[in-house]
């Protein structure tokens, strides 16, 4: 079996979750924690992204690294400190509003259920500085939009938008500035 075939066979499908919000009613809410579960998956998961970055993305970067992982609000913070530990990357938080100390600059987006607000510390990236921001999941990209937003603003470049799962049938990759690399892709 393929690490793809064998991180695709952890996740779980869970029907109208959350519960507490109507307009899930429908959405198949996709659980990457059996991942985190299981210590061979995780250790495989970390090491498809380090092996995709290292190979691709850094390869292609202007100044041949990256500089910062971010990592969204919440499962994306699952994934990016352990990613930047490896790369030797500063890790950054984009946070829900209100949860950040000191000068902060904010976007607001919409997602598969709802809206949000996100935030990141107004000094955390440096202009010029390459970023890569990772996330559980995309669905209809409202929310890695705003993290790009927050990036441009700090004057970052993004050089890629990464993901355990993309829900292809929503489109959420062509609202970005930078490509997407996604492991499980969804079209239901
Ligand atoms: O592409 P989008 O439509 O923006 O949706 C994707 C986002 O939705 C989920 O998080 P959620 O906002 O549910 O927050 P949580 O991680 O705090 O549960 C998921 O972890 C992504 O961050
Ligand atoms: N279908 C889904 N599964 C898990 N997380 C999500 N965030 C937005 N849509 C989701």
């Amino acid at each position: 079996m393929s690490d793809v075939e064998y991180l695709k066979s952890q996740l779980t499908a869970h029907p109208d979750f959350p519960k507490k919000v109507e307009s899930t009613l429908g959405i198949v809410f996709l659980d990457i924690f059996p991942i985190l579960r299981n210590p061979l998956a995780f250790e495989t998961l970390i090491t498809h992204f380090l092996h995709h970055l290292t190979s691709h993305t850094i390869a292609a970067a202007p100044n041949k690294k990256i500089d910062v992982v971010v990592g969204l609000d919440a499962r994306g913070f699952l994934l990016g400190p352990i990613l930047a530990l490896r790369l030797g990357a500063a890790f950054v938080p984009v946070r829900k509003q209100g949860k950040l100390p000191g000068v902060c600059v904010s976007a607001t987006y919409e997602k598969e259920y709802g809206t949000d607000s996100f935030e990141m510390q107004a000094d955390a990236i440096k202009p010029g500085q390459t970023v890569v921001v990772v996330d559980d999941l995309i669905a209809t990209g409202g929310s890695a939009k705003a993290a790009g937003e927050l990036i441009a603003k700090q004057g970052g470049k993004t050089l890629e938008y990464l993901f355990i799962i993309e829900l292809m049938f929503l489109k959420g990759g062509a609202k970005l500035d930078a490509p997407v690399y996604s492991i499980v892709q969804s079209d239901d």
